[in-house]
């Protein structure tokens, strides 16, 4: 139906406007909504396959009709529909025309031009190996090419395999090959993964190989090359290399380079510290110490200097970090033949895993232990290279045959994960990237279903869409871990997690995910709101001083002053002396502007604090406005936008102590539950494969990111190729079913589609 009522008045969703869907949905689910005809409760329907409409929670047999004709229907003739690619379109209208922001803009199926011509790929039958034909006995099947990536166990082996070519498939035969066949001692294996999840799950599927020892499969060193490395480091010295002298968090980094930075006068609103990080761990792993350093810019150079003292403080306070565990373990074997030795005896056979995002220091590591046996087998695909900001290079992989002379090359690039359609669209993406390894990927299969692109108003009405699709899909019998909701960054997921947090569908998140109410500057405006309804929360004091420029200690004397002169703690804020006349003036301003805010709605109430209590201030200068990665301004955009559902600062409360509390809730499931829709960052999904995945953002600012497009207009393309690769890594994660959302607005704004989905957007 177009029409419903709430609070006494009829809607018709022909006069509403876009941005009030999301509010009348939420209204629905409150109860609010009532039919025009029969009363009973209704609610809006925003989803991916069908318009807006109201449907009644019961479906009603006949069904009611709307009672008046809905006005835009009205007004222009009548419109007949065609079925095309499984969409009802407008007979008279055409599909490729934008349009205006406040109508419905359709979903629309990419156009894949040619149809799917399945061609007949070698799938060996038999082989001249008894384990061989074991294998393919009990399910296991093998092409050709992958065949031969499996039984080339002496001297060096690149293998370059596509997404969903079946590189994990071939490690995990290739490595049950070598012992069951071959008879390898499994202590002399090192099977590098790039993460210990992935490394586990290697181990879990050649436990189900046939004629598998168990004991074999435990002496297997498998791992990632920092735990592999680390275990190398602590065995040789333990004390230097304890577990508690590890930096493990990129603030515990940022902190020693802020120090010093202080006397470099490097002002932390300009300054890009997180950069800064990124590119001193950028130089660590490519094996340039400090003083090796040329630095190419004026930028580079500061970074030069603040590398030299952060190591400096580092080996002062007998302190590491992740690199370190590369580098020490780099130059105890290097500084010392004899335990490169003995390593180079106990492992004679290497397999590497994501061998593109392999950099320098790990591969020298390689080169040196392997250098004797020369049994190494890397596996890679540049095309899914998505850490060079951290050092990775995959022109390791591209020039492997210059470094290991008389290797052998193995193609693979059939797709056994996608259907036809997914893999057309892949390749049609990273085609356009130019430095690469120029090939494409074959399918195996078509569903007829072309990826969906879909154009939600914004973030909040994105995430709806999505879980009425999961919805409607469940219903249809898929799983919950049928899905997958991609995304760029872990602060584009807040809209995603709180509708699935306020669905009852079982969902995951990764564990190291921080909520988004407890960042920094989030935590710090929400205090506002919160002193606004009781001026004595300790807590929400303590939050805003960092705003106020005041330090911490100035608590005391608020406590005392609130007892002896009878006063609530906000209100002694006003009574502070902290020796700044200006200071002093503003404090005084503080109390009554906070108490004005409690009736007002909480993105008005936001908005004040951040112009009339400085709080845009103090966010340029506290809030990492420097950094390219992570801005304190955009956590309050992304605020805004979480705040604009509701009508008054106690709900919106609410909602974020519910919010916080269930992030901690489904942080314990995700540890437990199997069968869940996993909600993930693009990096973290990479190497996995779900029936149904969704990657939300698709404009530009979010995939490409920012930080990409800036480097693209400074004219570095390197980034931007590397968001290419990511999007391809998003897109080669789904087996039958894509949809890329393409929301007209992002934190507030207007957006304009990826530039990277342009070669899939042209119908
Ligand atoms: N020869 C084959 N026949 C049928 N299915 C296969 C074959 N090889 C692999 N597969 C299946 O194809 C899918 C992709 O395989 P796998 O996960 O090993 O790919 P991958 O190369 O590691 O992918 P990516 O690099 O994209 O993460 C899996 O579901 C796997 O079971």
């Amino acid at each position: 139906m177009k029409t419903a009522i709430h609070d006494k008045k009829l809607l018709n969703i022909n006069q509403l406007d876009r941005e009030d869907y999301q509010r009348i949905y939420d209204e629905g689910k409150r109860g609010n909504l009532c039919c025009p005809v029969c009363r009973e409760s209704v609610r809006l329907y925003i989803g991916i396959r069908e318009e807006p409409h109201f449907n009644h929670l019961l479906k009603k047999n006949p069904p009611c009709q709307d009672q008046v004709i809905p006005t835009t229907e009205e007004a222009s003739p009548k419109i007949e529909y065609v079925e095309r690619n499984g969409f009802k379109i407008p007979k008279s209208r055409s599909i490729v025309a934008e349009q205006q922001t406040s109508e419905f803009n359709r979903p629309r199926r990419v156009k894949i031009p040619s149809p799917f011509g399945k061609k007949t790929i070698h799938v060996s039958t038999t082989h001249s190996s008894g384990y061989m034909d074991l294998l393919m006995k009990n399910g296991v099947k093998l092409d050709s090419n992958q065949l031969s990536a499996v039984s080339h166990i002496d001297g060096a082996l690149l293998v370059v395999a596509g997404a969903g070519s079946g590189k994990t498939r071939v490690l995990t035969t290739r490595t049950a090959y070598m012992l069951n066949e071959r008879n390898i001692d499994p202590r002399s294996i090192m099977l590098v993964t790039f993460t210990a999840k992935a490394a586990a799950e290697m181990k879990a599927r050649l436990s189900q190989y046939p004629s598998m020892n168990k004991s074999h499969i435990t002496q297997l060193l498998a791992g990632t090359f920092h735990s592999i490395f680390y275990r190398i480091l602590s065995f040789h010295d333990r004390e230097k290399w304890s577990s508690e002298k590890l930096l493990k968090k990129d603030w515990q980094k940022e902190q020693i380079l802020k120090d010093s930075g202080k006397q470099l006068d490097l002002d932390e609103k300009e300054f890009a510290y997180d950069l800064a990080i990124q590119q001193i761990g950028f130089w660590k792993n490519s094996l340039i110490s400090p003083h090796e350093v040329k630095p190419e810019s004026a930028w580079e150079e500061k970074v030069a200097i603040l590398y030299k003292n952060y190591e400096d403080v580092k080996s002062e306070r007998q302190l590491f970090d992740f690199d370190d565990m590369l580098l020490g373990c780099y130059y105890l074997l290097k500084e010392n033949p004899t335990i490169l030795e003995i390593y180079q005896k106990r492992f004679e056979y290497f397999l590497i895993d994501e061998f593109q995002d392999i950099n320098k220091v790990q591969y020298e590591l390689i080169k040196l232990l392997s250098s004797k046996s020369k049994n190494i087998c890397a596996v890679g695909d540049d095309d899914q290279s998505i850490y060079s900001f951290r050092g990775s290079d995959p022109n390791y992989l591209l020039h492997f045959e210059k470094d290991f002379p008389n290797s052998k090359l193995v193609i693979l690039n059939e797709n056994y994960r996608s259907s036809y359609e997914i893999v057309e669209t892949a390749n049609r993406v990273i085609k356009k990237n130019r430095d690469r390894r120029p090939k494409e990927m074959n399918a195996q299969f078509s569903t007829e279903l072309a990826p969906t692109l879909f154009f939600p108003i914004d973030e909040e009405e994105e995430a709806t869409m999505i879980v009425q699709d999961i919805r409607e899909k469940i219903e249809e019998g898929f799983e919950p871990k049928d899905f997958a909701i991609l995304f760029r960054t872990n602060t584009g997921s807040r809209a995603a997690f709180e509708r699935l947090a306020n669905s009852s569908l079982p969902f995951r998140i990764d564990l190291d995910m921080e909520p988004f109410y407890e960042r920094f500057i989030v935590k710090g405006m929400l205090s506002f709101l919160q002193l606004s309804l009781d001026e004595d929360n300790q807590q929400a004091i303590k939050q805003i001083l960092p705003s106020m420029f005041i330090k911490q200690n100035v608590m005391q004397d608020l406590k005392a002053t609130s007892i002896l002169e009878d006063c609530s703690l906000m209100e002694c804020l006003s009574k502070v002396k902290t020796g700044f006349a200006f200071q002093e003036r503003k404090l005084k301003k503080v109390v009554p502007v906070i108490r004005s805010l409690s009736g007002l709605s909480p993105l008005t109430a936001i908005e004040i604090v951040e112009k009339e209590l400085g709080f845009g201030d103090f966010i340029k200068k506290r809030g990492n406005e420097g950094n390219k990665l992570d801005k304190g301004s955009d956590d309050i955009k992304d605020l805004k936008v979480a705040a604009k559902a509701f009508n008054t600062i106690s709900d919106f409360l609410d909602h974020v102590d519910h919010m916080t509390a269930m992030n901690k809730e489904i942080k314990n499931l995700s540890k437990h539950q199997e069968n869940v829709i996993t909600l993930s960052t693009i990096h973290r999904a990479k190497g996995l494969e779900y029936k149904v995945v969704y990657i939300i953002g698709g404009v530009d600012g979010s995939i490409p990111h920012d930080y990409a497009l800036d480097s693209f207009r400074n004219g570095d393309e390197a980034p931007l190729e590397e968001e290419r690769r990511l999007l391809y890594v998003a897109i080669t994660r789904a087996m039958q079913h894509l949809y890329i959302s393409i929301p007209e607005k992002r934190r507030g704004r207007k957006v304009y589609p990826s530039r990277l989905l342009a070669p899939i957007r042209k119908l």
